[in-house]
């Protein structure tokens, strides 16, 4: 199913934190949302699984108005792995996964084998079959979150919505994650600091930069030095990556320091304004 995001506008505690966001994620792509901290990525993701109500603008999933459904229609279109990832479960590891298929029962209604093949997938699909029994409060930060994952897995979700999923994770690890993802062809929006990462798994990628939406499209359009100047504030260059061929940005780690609007560094690279000309914002209305 696609999402359409609308003229999105989310107030928190009084303040504006994120408004005229309008963007798309066809079916079956994976959009990413990237931006420094604070730029407004988990509030945008937070309104598409229904933990925040726009203040304006809409959030349609597969064309329906998402805050139109009751919680189960909700669930069963959408599932996250939201930012705030539950360190408090005393249920098992098998139990929390088995959470994801609770909007496709009846009350008190008990797990078919059905649903116990599509919990087991999933878990195989995280590297944690065999784990099923260790306590999820136990767990590393890592190993909950591939839990958690597997938990919106096993949703059978038409849309997956992730913040940040490859915070904690080992490299190894991130690169699983990136291939299931891949593997997927289902539809997902997720948030992402790691630019190379999202470089390489993204189709399109939509920037934040202080709550607004400053670029969208392809990654290697989208991700240009000058826009990593203007809105990230760090020097870099983009050069193909030597074995895959994506976009891999190379960041200049020893010089610090923030270019403001309309600066140029001493080569005159990277001018930091927000008139990137990166992508295309997409069309409105
Ligand atoms: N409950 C809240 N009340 C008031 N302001 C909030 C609240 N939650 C978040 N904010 C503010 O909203 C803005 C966007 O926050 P958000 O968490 O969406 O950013 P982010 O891009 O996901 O950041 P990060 O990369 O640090 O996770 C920030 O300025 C933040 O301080």
């Amino acid at each position: 199913m696609r999402i359409a995001i609308e003229d999105l506008e989310v107030s928190l505690s009084g303040r504006t934190v994120v408004s005229g966001v309008h963007l798309v994620a066809e079916e079956g792509e994976i959009a990413g949302l990237v931006g420094p901290n604070g730029s407004g990525k988990s509030t945008v993701l937070r309104t598409v699984y229904r933990y925040l109500r726009p203040h304006a603008g809409r959030v349609l999933v597969g064309g329906t108005d998402i805050t139109s459904l009751t919680a189960a229609e909700s669930a069963r279109r959408v599932a996250a792995l939201p930012q705030e990832r539950g360190s408090d479960f005393e249920l098992s590891v098998r139990a929390v996964v088995a959470m994801g298929r609770t909007p496709y029962k009846r009350a008190f209604a008990g797990e078919d084998r059905a649903d116990a093949e599509i919990v087991a997938a999933a878990l195989a699909g995280v590297g944690l079959a065999g784990a099923e029994k260790r306590r999820f409060s136990a767990l590393s930060g890592g190993e909950r979150q591939r839990v958690l994952l597997a938990r919106a897995l096993a949703q059978d979700p038409q849309v997956l919505v992730l913040d940040e999923p490859t915070n904690h994770l080992d490299v190894l690890h991130q690169v699983e994650l990136l291939a299931l993802l891949r593997a997927q062809r289902r539809t997902t929006l997720l948030s992402l600091h790691d630019l190379n990462a999202a470089a390489s798994l993204c189709d399109r990628l939509h920037v934040l930069h202080e709550g607004a939406l400053v670029a969208s499209g392809p990654p290697r359009e989208v991700l240009t030095p000058k826009l990593l100047a203007g809105v990230f504030g760090v020097r870099a260059a983009v050069v193909d990556h030597p074995l895959t061929g994506d976009p891999l940005i190379a960041f200049d780690h020893r010089t610090p320091g923030r270019l403001r609007r309309g600066e140029e560094d001493e080569e005159g690279r990277g001018r930091a304004d927000l008139s990137l000309g990166a992508g295309t914002l997409p069309e409105r209305g």
